[in-house]
């Protein structure tokens, strides 16, 4: 992963140790349905050699459509297993790094991101994506729609907030409880930069 440091010996190191403190530990998951994951990533749009990153890749729904539009792909996953797996199904070149989506360095080049990701951590990885100073330029997030109508309310500072496509429960295996939708946050050029420190006196 260029722009990242180097991943595969990390997250090998990583495996060996116990799951970071920030990890949610409960590993259920609405995976999405393979006609609704490639929906949304033609609504995404990526470019070809784009870098894009499916955050809580899971069985790679999304990660295999977005490796079919010849974006650069990166994809995070925590659960041990299922980041082997994904290993294994993914064509040569794709990035699967069993990591925490919070932890895990961001690229410094400009990156997308396209993701299902742990509803558990999705605030505070919104927060990590839109930070001042992260070359994020806009992130695709199936979210709640509770928490998509937030976000379009007040958008993170730097940050556009719109409505993607509407995603149904029956758009999940299993379906949640909730409707969701897919935030789609843009940086405003030259509005997520790093506020310069003040001096103490
Ligand atoms: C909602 S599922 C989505 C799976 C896949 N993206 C899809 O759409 O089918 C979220 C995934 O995130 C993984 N996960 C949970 N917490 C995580 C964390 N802190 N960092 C990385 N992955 C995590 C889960 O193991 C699960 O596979």
């Amino acid at each position: 992963m260029s722009g990242a440091r180097a991943p595969g010996r990390r997250a090998s190191a990583r495996r060996a140790s116990s799951a970071p403190a920030t990890a949610t530990r409960r590993w259920g998951s609405h995976e999405l349905r393979p006609g609704w994951a490639r929906r949304l990533v033609a609504a995404a749009a990526p470019d070809p050699g784009e870098l894009v990153l499916d955050l809580g890749a899971g069985r790679g729904a999304l990660t295999l459509p977005l490796t079919e539009r010849r974006s650069r792909v990166v994809a995070v996953e925590l659960h041990p297993g299922r980041a082997e797996r994904l290993r294994q199904r993914v064509p040569p070149g794709v990035t699967v790094l069993e990591d925490d989506v919070l932890g895990f360095p961001l690229p410094g080049r400009p990156f997308r991101v396209v993701s299902n990701p742990p509803y558990a951590v999705a605030a505070a990885l919104v927060r990590r994506l839109t930070a001042p100073g992260t070359a994020l330029s806009a992130a695709h997030l199936v979210l709640p729609r509770w928490q998509v109508n937030r976000y379009l309310a007040r958008p993170p500072r730097g940050f556009t907030a719109e409505v993607g496509p509407h995603v149904p429960a029956s758009a999940f295996r299993p379906p949640p409880r909730h409707e969701s939708a897919v935030l789609v946050l843009r940086a405003v050029p030259g509005r997520n930069r790093r506020r310069p420190r003040t001096r103490r006196r």
